[in-house]
């Protein structure tokens, strides 16, 4: 494209008003707006000092990550080409220059350069500013640019738009001395945005697909709302979308969720206190991002759960604990990296942070500092995203406690990362904490753990046994779960029979204590009465179905469970529970006595 006008226009412009006939529209009306402006005629744009600039490029590196292909691409292409390309943010400040290296020195005399900020009201009349402004592309030409110093100029700029929310992100820029004929420059900035448009796509959906792993593997039986950042709904549980009264509330906080998550959890936190009361919110940042929001209604988030339990009252729920904790005291006077096995939901999360918590407060350990507690959840993790965080401080230690979760599930480049994320915290004064689900022993034997990692993570070994291996502690953690949602969540105080006391003993519980918190919680919003009876209980505790037993169901178990059910649906009438089991009298009292079972109701 030539200028639709010449120097001499322009002149006539700025002295007198004059429109030049032939003047582009797009170009006249950006005159005007600057004209308004009544700014001198500055030489360059305004320049941002070192540390605003790398506040701004931090702040703008979800746009600068997904631009960096196209950057390197446009950086070999435009090579000795006259031209550069500018990656601009929503604020018209340069973020990144690539491209002809004489055409970049020269950028720098106007600022046309990292830092300079080409805003319509900074400078007037521009691609970059114009191109923000309209939020379309613009190509502007030597004597269109409302101030004569920048004439030296032609630019050409795309905007590149968040494919979430449409919002505009920033511009691509091309960038070219006005003497010379460059055709396709528009068209190359275009295809340049369309580029990075793109890349912020498939990101988006990665980390759509990282937010439905994380839900699985919760596991969540509360009613749930799934968020990605942009506020789109990934998924809603049947029960939140049956919720009355909650679209108004949930609307707004989809509107307002790009900027608030953007500033952090505590923003999101604090924005949804005054219209979700009651929701539990998580907000999922497998790296220093946050990638979107878990909102769960009528359960407290997992992670403010934990942090309440300190090792002393971990320790009063069964002889179990109070042996594993006071092994965790031992352990905590040394500084061996901790590794905690345990099936899923047994507490393994729950009792490093209590060990946090515990070193924290220890008056005779100064060297372990003020302390944060940072969770990797290392299956979420991508080697990329951990480089970056490792590159840039994202990972700084201050003491305090590393806690991995879940290392064997991690990919082998980022079990290779982790070793010297480590060996960060360590040389911190960082605690390790390693969570693990499966045996970390067998994956590495297995191949799927990297040797060496195993042995920085397990210096030291606790592990917490399944519930259905410790039957008579169920009803201890019953009450101390029952206990502990009334004083959360106010309410009534709920009370078990002791018929259904006897089913959950009898369950085999797979989920473990996350089960136990999810069924109280169920019952205390679904039950009317306050005591519940075994017929209370979800027919898959009450009657687990016998083609599908869990795993982990032993013969007798099921044989404890029938009974369970028998006595329940009879009402504890011994004669009719066993003509319905097909076994004698006697035979279910000596049965009654063996399983440790309580007769719900005496009944002749
Ligand atoms: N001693 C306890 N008493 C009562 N509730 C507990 C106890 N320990 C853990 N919990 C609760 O059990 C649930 C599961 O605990 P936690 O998340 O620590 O388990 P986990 O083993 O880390 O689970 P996963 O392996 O699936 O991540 C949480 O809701 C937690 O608050």
């Amino acid at each position: 494209m030539v200028a639709s006008i010449s120097k001499a226009d322009w002149e006539n412009f700025r002295a007198v008003g004059r429109v030049p006939p032939s003047i582009r529209e797009v170009v006249l009306q950006s005159w005007k707006r600057s004209s308004r402006l009544a700014m001198a005629s500055p030489k360059h744009a305004p320049l941002l000092g070192p540390d605003d600039l790398h506040a701004t490029r931090t702040h703008a590196r979800r746009l600068r990550q997904a631009a960096h292909a196209a950057l390197s691409k446009a950086d070999f292409l435009l090579r000795q080409s006259g031209n550069m390309m500018l990656l601009c943010d929503q604020d018209c400040v340069v973020l990144d220059a690539v491209g002809d290296s004489d055409t970049i020195s020269r950028g720098r005399e106007n600022h046309l350069h990292l830092g300079g900020k080409w805003s319509e009201s900074a400078i007037g009349t521009n691609a970059i500013g114009t191109a923000i402004h309209l939020g379309r592309s613009v190509q502007v030409d030597g004597p269109e640019h409302f101030c004569e110093e920048i004439q030296r100029w032609n630019c050409a700029a795309s905007p590149v738009k968040d494919p979430g929310t449409g919002q505009l992100l920033g511009v691509v820029n091309i960038s070219w001395s006005a003497g010379q004929k460059q055709p396709g420059s528009t068209a190359l900035s275009s295809a340049f945005a369309l580029q990075v448009e793109s890349e912020l796509a498939h990101r988006l959906a990665q980390d759509r697909q990282l937010l439905l792993q994380y839900l699985h593997q919760r596991r969540m039986s509360e009613p749930v709302l799934l968020l990605d950042r942009t506020g789109a709904e990934i998924f809603s549980s049947e029960s939140f979308a049956g919720l009355p009264d909650l679209s108004q509330a949930l609307a707004e906080l989809r509107h307002r969720l790009p900027q608030l998550i953007e500033r952090g959890a505590d923003h999101v936190a604090e924005a949804l206190a005054g219209h979700l009361p009651d929701a539990a919110l998580d907000v999922i940042e497998p790296r220093a991002d946050a990638i979107g929001l878990v909102i769960s209604l009528k359960s407290p988030s997992r992670r403010r759960r934990a942090e309440t339990l300190d090792l002393a009252q971990l320790s009063r729920t069964g002889a179990t604990m109070a042996e594993l904790v006071a092994q965790a005291q031992r352990l905590l006077e040394t500084s061996l990296p901790i590794l905690i096995e345990g099936e899923t939901g047994t507490g393994k999360a729950t009792l490093a942070r209590a060990m946090h918590e515990a070193t924290r407060t220890m008056r005779d350990a100064p060297s372990h500092g003020p302390s944060r507690f940072t969770m990797l959840e290392c299956a979420l993790l991508s080697d990329e995203g951990l480089r970056e965080d490792m590159a840039r401080d994202g990972l700084a230690f201050d003491g305090g406690t590393l806690c991995l979760d879940s290392p064997g599930r991690a990919s082998p480049a980022v079990q290779k990362l982790l070793l010297s994320v480590i060996e960060t915290a360590e040389r911190a004064g960082c605690r390790v904490i390693t969570l693990a689900s499966r045996s970390l022993f067998q994956m590495m034997q297995d191949g799927s753990l990297h040797r060496e990692l195993y042995y920085r993570i397990a210096g030291a070994r606790l592990t917490i046994p399944p519930l259905r291996e410790r039957p008579d502690e169920i009803p201890l953690y019953l009450h101390a779960i029952l206990a502990r949602h009334r004083r959360e969540n106010g309410g009534r105080e709920l009370r078990l029979t002791a018929a259904a006391m006897a089913v959950l003993r009898a369950h085999s519980w797979p989920g473990n204590l996350r089960e136990m918190q999810n069924l109280v919680s169920a019952l205390s919003a679904l039950s009317r009465s306050a005591l519940i009876d075994a017929r209370d209980l979800p027919p898959e505790i009450a009657r687990p179905e016998g083609g599908a037993p869990g795993r982990e169901d032993s013969l007798l178990d099921v044989e404890k469970t029938e009974i369970i059910a028998a006595l329940d649906a009879t009402a504890g009438n011994m004669t009719e529970a066993a003509r319905r089991l097909g076994i004698a009298r006697s035979t279910l009292y000596l049965k009654l006595e063996a399983y440790g079972i309580t007769r719900p109701r005496s009944k002749p």
